[in-house]
């Protein structure tokens, strides 16, 4: 197989707070937790050859919890049993800077709920002291280019846990979104994305939500 999956984390502390989050290094919830094992059965009969995660826990516990329930692929632990997952800032979620830690909630009444969209989901305003989507792309795709692509071109299968702005910013890196049309992508967590390949390079895409094999 042949093919580039993409893993929103599940459900972080801060989610579930309705905080930004970004950069801080927050932990899964327990309903986190049973997202990522769930869209690891969804993953279930999938060879993978290489896991990649941001050095974000939340981003690589899903990819630890998701290939525990998957439980195939036993050829990526290594001798302790650890799931060898190579993880790296450029594929962190987009950085909130001020807002960091602020509920979403009372962040829309104090500066009003279109500022607030305008921070979240524009392509190149940046929230105070953070990155804008366009600063992610410019940070995710040169790492997914020099990193990520060879190995599709060399037909592996390539699963990378990541967070919601991460992988909108991948979406407009791979074409399947434009700086315009890209607001408008919301990302579930925990749900794999399966992306098919022609000639190494991502055409479509479509969400694994059903699970493969009950528990
Ligand atoms: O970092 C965060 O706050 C969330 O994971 C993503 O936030 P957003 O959906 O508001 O961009």
């Amino acid at each position: 197989m042949n093919a580039l999956l993409l893993l929103r984390h599940g459900q972080s502390d801060w989610n579930a707070q309705n905080r930004f989050t970004g950069f801080v290094d927050v932990d899964l919830t327990e309903a986190g937790e049973a997202e990522a094992r769930k869209g690891g059965r969804a993953l279930r009969g999938m060879p993978i050859d290489r896991l990649y995660a941001s050095t974000l826990k939340r981003a690589y516990r899903t990819v630890e919890l998701a290939m525990d329930a998957c439980g195939d692929n036993e050829k990526l632990r290594d001798a302790e049993g650890h799931w060898i997952i190579t993880r790296h800032d450029d594929l962190r979620e987009r950085d909130y800077g001020d807002l960091a830690g602020l509920n979403k909630a009372e962040t829309a009444e104090r500066y009003g709920k279109e500022q607030v969209h305008i921070w979240r989901r524009s392509y190149d305003v940046a929230p105070p002291g953070g990155e804008s989507l366009a600063d992610v792309v410019a940070r995710v795709g040169p790492y997914y280019e020099r990193e990520i692509l060879p190995k599709l071109r060399a037909g592996e299968t390539v699963l990378v846990g990541a967070h919601g702005n991460t992988v909108r910013a991948l979406l407009v890196v791979l074409g399947m979104n434009t700086p315009d049309d890209i607001s408008g992508v919301e990302i579930p967590t925990g749900v794999p994305m399966l992306f098919e390949l022609k000639d190494g390079r991502p055409t479509a895409y479509r969400f694994l939500d059903g699970e493969a094999a009950a528990e």
